[in-house]
């Protein structure tokens, strides 16, 4: 076979071993030495994850300038931002199948062709019909890519290393909204056509990840399944470097044969997971965890960064689109906590610290809100409406900036503000009045300003503190968490559905959240849809408490017995608790009849099934 494959006497020395830390890799005779062959099909995996973040991130730079280019109204504004948002949901649901069938390899190789042709058609777009092809296009590949990619690094990975390489994904998400909102700073200073750089920019890590992956091999546990097994282990031990892959490869070969006999082989993977305990069990467990992350309001506190910053004072335009770079890069180097202690401290504690300081930083940003809606400024100065609109009826800012149709003009001294109205809002643009003295944005130091969907405060620092321990809080846990669980969880035959499940539900939520957002605010006020995001992060926390077992460190194929138990007793299992099941290479060709058979004193002891306490 050209592998390592090594004979029974060699592989059955070694034997399962016991370690203080319950570090299971040494479980399975492995060393800690990893090739960086390993490393470099994450890296160009992991440039899915930096097209999703950047495609998503970089639209609302862009669309400063669009807007005006392209003369687009807020329904046009809205459409091209939540499209790619509602195609990644539908080709996320879809690429399940596709993943199955075609394999990881190819269903890269086909997202960072959609994202190179998706770039393409957005960079030479000549009207927004066309822009909106091109964000829909993207879209449909920013799906396959999430729910592909996890899959693919988690499958290669050897498992001491498996959270921090699926990890590396999500630093790549937020480190792709981060150079998106670098990009569309510098090229903001390019009024005229500044945005085709900002969307067609895309094309270059879509064309490096489609041309690595021409060379790059396809999961060795998927070509097993496709009962392609040798072509499974030479990728193997390609992987592994110098590495026996022996138990290994029997490992995923034994659990392929033992799932098929448990889960029954063909029918439709989803009705076989809904029928199946515990597959059904991790199914809800991911699809919860995607829920919760998008609950907790990321992508609104992210979004709504720019305006929390002109509450703080940040009244200039391209300084707060810096400053919201600054923003996306605190998720990021977030997110790089999360990578160094994910295989350290173990997903679960993650998750639960990360909510934990998730809901209280946001119970801080509601705080902030409250205080400045209490002492938001008065309206002291009624000029005549000529068309007699709502505005005029606020009496205060806090009342005036909830209606999307209004805006407050005023002046200021210092913290003082004087002279304040609340007028109706341009059609044309948010960024100024329909008319009157805020109608005209001048540049002058003394001139009046226009507050749209803000008010000033000078409690914004209580708001801007939320802000940051929000991201430091989310960034580590909440943030990559759901990806990297959801990647490992699943049985492989249900790895495919599952993942396209969960980030199908991801997505959904996404959009969800963004959209209702300002109605949220509209019905509850800012600082009531921030104390519900605040109530969902308790929810989410409990979820979390109740079902998510640990996975660190575990043998994918071991993982699904954590979820043997009942839904909400799983989370008090542990990976060193839980009943566990060691496979020991001791003879390579058994047949899957002898599973099970224990025989301490023979040389075919196969597979022990325990519970074992590490
Ligand atoms: O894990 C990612 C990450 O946290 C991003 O910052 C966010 O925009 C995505 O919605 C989320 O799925």
């Amino acid at each position: 076979m050209g592998s390592k494959r090594q004979t029974a006497a060699t592989v059955g020395d070694r034997g399962p071993v016991e370690t203080p830390s319950g570090d299971t890799e040494n479980l399975l005779g492995q060393d800690d030495s990893t090739p960086c062959f390993v490393y470099v099909l994450a890296f160009f995996s992991a440039l899915g994850g930096f097209l999703f973040g950047y495609d998503t991130g970089v639209v609302s730079g862009a669309m400063l300038l669009l807007k005006k280019e392209m003369n687009l109204n807020a329904l046009w504004q809205e459409l091209l931002v939540s499209s790619t948002v509602g195609a990644a949901a539908l080709s996320a649901l879809c690429g399940g199948s596709l993943n199955g069938w075609l394999g990881r390899r190819i269903c890269i190789l086909v997202a960072s062709f959609i994202f190179g042709v998706g770039g393409v058609i957005l960079s030479i777009a000549q009207d927004k019909v066309v822009l909106l092809a091109g964000r829909i296009v993207v879209g449909l590949g920013i799906g396959i890519a999430s729910m592909t990619v996890p899959v693919y690094i988690a499958e290669v990975s050897p498992p001491h290393l498996r959270g921090q390489l699926v990890t590396i994904n999500a630093l790549f998400i937020t480190g792709g909204q981060f150079v998106a909102s670098v990009v569309d700073g510098v090229f903001s200073y390019l009024s005229h056509s500044g945005w085709r750089y900002m969307l067609g920019l895309s094309t270059v890590p879509a064309v490096l990840q489609f041309f690595g992956f021409v060379f790059l091999p396809e999961s060795p546990r998927w070509l097993l399944q496709k009962g392609r097994s040798q072509e499974a282990c030479q990728v193997l031990s390609r992987i592994r470097g110098d590495q026996n892959i022996d138990e290994e490869y029997d490992t995923i070969k034994a659990s392929i044969e033992e799932e098929e006999r448990e889960a029954g082989a063909g029918g439709v993977v989803i009705l076989r997971i809904l029928s199946h305990g515990p597959t059904r069990r991790a199914l809800v467990v991911g699809c919860g965890l995607q829920m919760f992350q998008q609950l907790s309001g990321i992508n609104t506190v992210m979004y709504y960064s720019a305006t929390i910053l002109q509450m703080a004072g940040v009244r200039d335009d391209k300084q707060a689109i810096w400053l919201a770079a600054a923003t996306s890069a605190t998720n990021f180097v977030f997110t790089l906590v999360g990578v160094w202690l994910v295989d350290r401290v173990g997903r679960r504690k993650l998750t639960l610290g990360s909510l934990l300081g998730t809901g209280l930083s946001l119970t801080l940003l509601a705080v902030g809100f409250l205080l400045s809606a209490q002492n938001s400024p008065p309206v002291t100065f009624h000029p005549v409406d000529p068309h007699n609109s709502t505005c005029r009826l606020y009496s205060s800012c806090d009342l005036c900036m909830l209606d999307p149709y209004c805006g407050f003009c005023f002046r200021e001294n210092g913290t003082t503000v004087s002279e304040s109205s609340c007028v109706p809002v341009s059609q044309a643009s948010t960024d100024h009045a329909a008319w009157g003295r805020c109608f005209n944005n001048t540049e002058e130091s003394d001139g009046p300003i226009w507050a749209y969907n803000y008010c000033p405060t000078s409690y914004s620092w209580i708001v801007l503190l939320g802000l940051i321990l929000y991201l430091a809080s989310f960034a580590p846990g909440m943030g990559p968490m759901p990806w990297t669980v959801n990647s490992e969880i699943y049985p492989l035959w249900a790895r495919s559905t599952g993942n396209a499940c969960s980030a199908g539900v991801n997505w959904i939520f996404n959009v969800l959240v963004s959209l209702t957002f300002l109605h949220v605010a509209e019905f509850l006020t800012y600082y009531g849809a921030f104390f519900m995001y605040t109530g969902l992060v308790v929810l989410g926390l409990l979820f979390v408490y109740g079902c998510l077992p640990e996975t660190k460190g575990l043998q994918l194929e071991d993982i699904e017995n954590l979820f043997t138990g009942r839904l909400c007793s799983c989370g008090g299992l542990s990976a060193n608790e839980s009943r566990y099941v060691h496979y020991t290479r001791q003879s390579s060709d058994l047949s899957p009849a002898q599973y099970g058979a224990v025989d301490s004193d023979s040389a075919i002891a196969y597979i022990t099934v325990s519970t074992v306490s590490m």
